[in-house]
């Protein structure tokens, strides 16, 4: 939790409480379905948290906005941005249904009033987004054909509405590479934001159809 107040030192008291049951919840939960790799769950707060509030170093979500995160699992990157971001409604949404439920309880137990979750294929859905959050789960050109009905056509602060991805760097740069004209795309290397080793091969990637 230190490294998360070092890089978010203006979180409010209710931000700080959220963040800091994440470790024991996940946790409980872990011992009873496998969220969370067994070598990670004792790095949660870096390699999960804190990767997924990454994106508030770059970009913030304005207030009323709607959020998908595609294939939360446990809810990452989804949980920790809808406490980064009490105002944004952010649906949750994976097709397993077990991941789902933990995800509901985690997000219940820490009081969140902005997050509803989904047990659905993304592909399936109906609902319009104006931003996609994700984090290992498919390649770019998939994440784009999955999504592109479902992003509303729409700017905030300039920046038109699509995906935000959390991956490798080497793998967005390749897949970012096989959209081509497909989609415009920019990369965020998240070792200009953060020291810790475990940031130096990742990045944010930003694509747009
Ligand atoms: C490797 S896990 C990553 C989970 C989480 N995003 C994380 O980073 O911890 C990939 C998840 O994506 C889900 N998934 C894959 N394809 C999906 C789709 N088309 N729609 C919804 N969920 C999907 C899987 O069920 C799985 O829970």
């Amino acid at each position: 939790m230190n490294t998360i107040l070092k890089y978010f030192p203006d979180l409010n008291p209710t931000q700080i409480d959220q963040l800091s049951q994440l470790g024991a919840l996940y946790a409980d939960w872990n011992s009873k379905i496998n969220v969370i790799s067994r070598k990670d769950i004792d790095n949660i707060y870096v390699r999960h948290v804190l990767h997924s509030m990454s994106l508030a170093k770059i970009f913030q979500f304005k207030d009323g906005s709607k959020v998908m995160d595609l294939g939360t699992g446990g809810g990452f990157p989804g949980i920790p941005l809808a406490i980064l971001f009490p105002n944004v409604d952010f649906l949750l949404v994976d097709s397993i249904g077990k991941k789902v439920r933990v995800t509901e309880e985690v997000a219940r137990a820490v009081g969140l009033k902005n997050v509803r979750t989904q047990q659905i294929r993304a592909e399936e859905l109906k609902e319009k987004f104006d931003f996609v959050v994700t984090r290992a789960v498919a390649v770019l050109p998939q994440l784009v054909r999955w999504t592109h009905r479902v992003i509303s056509d729409k700017h905030q602060h300039g920046t038109p509405n699509g995906i935000w991805a959390l991956k490798g760097i080497d793998r967005a740069k390749e897949e970012a590479k096989a959209l081509g004209n497909n989609a415009y795309t920019e990369i965020y290397p998240m070792k200009e934001l953060f020291e810790e080793e475990f940031f130096e091969t990742k990045c944010i990637v930003y694509a747009q159809k």
